[in-house]
């Protein structure tokens, strides 16, 4: 004996009450079977709304009532063949002139009690059945309908009644254990009170209905067939790679069911579960899909954590003062006050210090919850023993859920740590010593966000999303869009990570798409952009709120540095080839790090120091294993590098820094390498970096450029290179007098930096450097007498693209 039960959407229309009928005919010729059937999809709510009306002396309640007849009509037409139609098309006429006759007089009275509405309701489920058992009439298949309300006995509290299971149980036994037929039919939802009235089983009353027969009979299993292919890790409609769970323990979904994945209503199940049958799960509309078996058992398997679940909104109420420490009876005054009022509580966290406790109701509770707390302890408040209810609403729950979680340390630790990487504040936490559930409270608008991150970590061990934001598209930023391109089939298989580039920028335009943007046509989705508003992007990035981003800036624009702080704020790593923020003053270079700290993401920019080379992440090893450093030589300007290594005077120097610039080695504005700025820049972040609170200021510069060179704009400034051309010839040929190189030097020791132009001997450790290249010596309290020795391209833009492009995975792999 099995029983199967379809809900409101199975039963919908006549086409899927046609694949019902099937999927019962084949289920009945394996063994008999008992089917318990839901009211048409939203007739339940029409028939409650029907009667409301009518009690408010508002007569639309009549043409409700056409519409739901005829709604019916249509499907009995639709089902059955002519010939059989005309015994059902007079049997709905006549349900439905009772239901008529039940409004007028609900309409006269003005008055709906629930007496009546549980008669009034109790006519959805009784015609489904019925068009359900003559839709197998009408194909032949021979089966009996049972009348729920002869077989569920129940008390008369209309509405929510209780039920009476020794005498329905008795009631059902003898109804099909005592008949031949081997199929069933049956309403669900409805019952009847000892005097014969009718009575409703409350929310989820049809699986309850189900979940009676199936106790009562002693069935083998118990198949709920609705609309959703069995119950998911998570919400389908948030997380995208939710998947079905194929076994499941019945405290496990009770757990999911009291949060959100409104499969089952927890209650309901009460009867079979005690009984120790298994429920499956099944979805009507993709029969084949393996569904959800609930057993009191199920297999073990690897999975600590079963399903995610949320519910919301909901308000967190906070009662907190002095006087409730040591005392006893606060809570239970606080629930009972909440209870007189009808709130129901969903979660509860007190500290150990006693000095709050925090429950949070559903949001539509609020106001009311708080009332009936600020009347309870109006008294103590009054003497300022306690403060008056704090509410905090737009809140929502997300919890964990498995029974295997118990006794596996670190599950919370993961769920914090990846909520924390990704700026979802958690408000409240709850865990009960059953360790089945962790339950957070945290903002509404960060669930979608804090579910996908927590399916990502529990669920997904193949791919982590990664939402990445480019800002400047010029040298250096598409090389790292083609970088990014051609890696990201290796990321997602060697790394586990869906790299997405979902916005761009220009100092012209942007785009921002959170499905990501192609790769191989960016050009195409930044032009149809909007005109860059920097502040427009931040906003709209911040108000995506997606996982795991990172803020790159390939541009060299204070305005865009500008930004930094706010995404920071809000955990968007920053990822910044552009110096301006690094070497900005030292208190704003520190803030931007401590937000980061704060904040639990990433301010990176290695690739401020050197372009693509470790720099900064060499000085910070040796920092962070203890080392010192004492002094640090280096050539840091790979343009003045290639400039000094390509001049000779056989070129004019002017011509030799287009060449530069052309390469893409320069700044955008070629005058910041040129005066030694730039250079400046580095050496200030590295003294930093080391640990020296300095500011550009304090770096001293022995520029070697004339002033001349400084008073126009760009083209007037390569026309005063050509003009000081023996200026610079006469550099280069004292240097080479000497048998000596000239370098653009950065130095740093005792807590003093210069940077300045210098003609080096062959002997000296930064003479031989080639092209571009540049150098960083550090001596430290390990590295005394040889220096620890960075070497290689100092400028470029494929390798300061991969420099930026490392820093992106370091953001978030860290
Ligand atoms: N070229 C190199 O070897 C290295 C460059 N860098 C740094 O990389 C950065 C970029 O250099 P390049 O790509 O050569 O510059 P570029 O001039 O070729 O490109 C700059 C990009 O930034 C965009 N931009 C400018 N202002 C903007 C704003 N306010 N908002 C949005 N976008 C804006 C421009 O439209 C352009 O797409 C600079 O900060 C530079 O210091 C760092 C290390 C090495
Ligand atoms: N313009 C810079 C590029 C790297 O920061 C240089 O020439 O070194």
């Amino acid at each position: 004996m099995q029983v199967l039960k379809f809900g409101g959407s199975s039963v919908a229309s006549a086409a899927n009450i046609n694949r019902v009928l099937a999927l019962v005919e084949a289920a009945a010729r394996q063994q008999p079977t008992v089917v318990v059937v839901s009211a048409l999809g939203g007739v339940t709510d029409a028939l409650i709304s029907a009667g409301r009306r009518a009690a408010a002396a508002d007569a639309g309640y009549r043409e409700q009532l056409q519409e739901l007849e005829q709604r019916h009509l249509d499907v009995v037409r639709e089902l059955l063949p002519i010939t059989g139609q005309s015994a059902v098309l007079s049997f709905v006429k006549s349900y439905c002139n009772e239901l008529e006759r039940l409004c007028d007089g609900v309409f006269a009275l003005g008055e709906l009690s629930a007496r009546t509405l549980d008669r009034l309701v109790s006519y959805g489920e009784l015609l489904s059945s019925q068009v359900v058992a003559a839709g197998l009439g009408a194909r032949g298949t021979a089966h009996q309908w049972l009348d729920s309300r002869q077989l569920l006995r129940t008390d008369a509290r209309y509405g929510h009644a209780t039920v009476d299971f020794a005498t329905t149980n008795a009631q059902i036994q003898a109804a099909v254990n005592g008949a031949e037929t081997a199929l069933y039919v049956a309403p669900g939802f409805v019952a009847a009170a000892p005097d014969g009235t009718t009575t409703t089983l409350g929310r989820g009353g049809s699986d309850y209905t189900a979940a009676i027969f199936a106790g009562a009979l002693g069935v083998s299993q118990l198949q709920i067939w609705t609309d959703v292919s069995g119950m998911m890790t998570a919400d389908p409609r948030l997380v995208r790679a939710a998947r079905p769970i194929s076994h499941i323990s019945y405290q496990e979904a009770m757990e999911l069911s009291h949060f959100g994945a409104k499969v089952l209503y927890p209650p309901t199940i009460q009867p079979v579960m005690h009984r120790g049958i298994s429920l499956w799960i099944k979805n009507t509309f993709a029969p084949e899909d393996a569904g959800t078996l609930i057993e009191v058992a199920p297999p073990a398997n690897h999975a600590m954590v079963r399903g995610i679940s949320s519910i919301g909104p909901v308000a967190l109420l906070r009662l907190e003062g002095n006087g409730m420490v040591g005392i006893p009876g606060f809570s239970r005054r606080l629930f009972a006050a909440l209870a007189q009022e009808q709130i129901n509580v969903i979660l509860i966290t007190q500290s150990s210090s006693e000095h709050s406790i925090s429950v949070a109701v559903r949001a539509t509770d609020a106001q009311q919850a708080r009332q009936a707390a600020d009347a309870e302890f109006a008294a103590e408040i009054s003497a300022g023993r306690l403060d008056p209810l704090y509410c905090e609403e737009e809140l929502a729950i997300v919890a964990l859920v498995g029974e295997q979680m118990k006794n596996h340390p670190g599950i919370s630790g993961r769920l914090f740590g990846a909520l924390g990487q990704n700026g979802v504040n958690i408000r409240a936490i709850a865990q009960g010593s059953s360790e089945k559930n962790i339950s957070t409270v945290i903002r509404q608008q960060d669930v979608r966000k804090a579910i996908n991150v927590l399916h990502e970590t529990f669920f997904e061990a193949t791919t982590r999303q990664v939402n990445v934001v480019v800002t400047g598209v010029g040298n250096v930023g598409r090389k790292l869009l083609e970088q990014l391109a051609r890696q990201q089939p290796w990321l997602r298989e060697k790394l586990r990570l869906n790299l997405r580039v979902v916005g761009l920028a220009t100092s012209r335009q942007f785009v921002l798409d959170e499905e990501g943007i192609d790769l191989a046509d960016w050009q195409t989705a930044l032009a149809a952009g909007p005109p860059l508003s920097l502040k427009a992007l931040t906003e709209q990035l911040l108000a995506l709120n997606l996982r795991n981003t990172v803020f790159v800036d390939v541009t060299a624009s204070a305005e865009v540095a500008q930004v930094y702080a706010e995404l920071l704020a809000r955990s968007v790593a920053v990822v910044a080839c552009n110096k301006v923020a690094a070497s900005s003053d030292y208190q704003n270079y520190a803030r931007l790090k401590s937000l980061a700290q704060e904040f639990n993401t990433q301010f990176l920019f290695e690739t401020n120091v050197g372009a693509g080379l470790p720099v900064i992440g060499t000085l910070g090893d040796l920092l962070r294993s203890g080392d010192e450093v004492q002094r640090m030589e280096a050539v840091l300007s790979g343009t003045l590098n290639f400039v000094f290594n390509n001049y000779d005077g056989s070129r004019p120097f002017a011509e030799v820094v287009r060449q530069a610039q052309a390469e893409g080695y320069t700044e955008p504005d070629p005058r910041l390498d040129l005066t030694g700025v730039d250079v400046a820049r580095k050496i200030l972040i590295l003294a930093r970096e080391a640990g020296y609170a300095l500011e550009m200021s304090d770096i001293h510069n022995e520029a070697f450029l004339p002033t001349s060179c400084l008073e126009g704009d760009v083209p007037a400034f390569y026309e005063q290179l050509a003009v000081h051309e023996p200026h610079f010839r006469a550099l280069y040929d004292a240097a080479a007098a000497n048998g000596e190189k000239l370098r653009f030097v950065a130095s740093f020791g005792a807590g003093q930096a210069r940077v300045g132009l210098q003609a080096l001997p062959p002997t000296h450790d930064l003479y031989s450097l080639q092209g571009k290249d540049n150098a960083v010596l550090f001596y430290t309290n390990r590295y005394v007498e040889q220096p620890l020795v960075i070497k290689g391209a100092g400028a470029g833009a494929e390798v300061t693209a991969s420099g930026v492009f490392a820093d992106v995975l370091r953001a978030v792999q860290s």
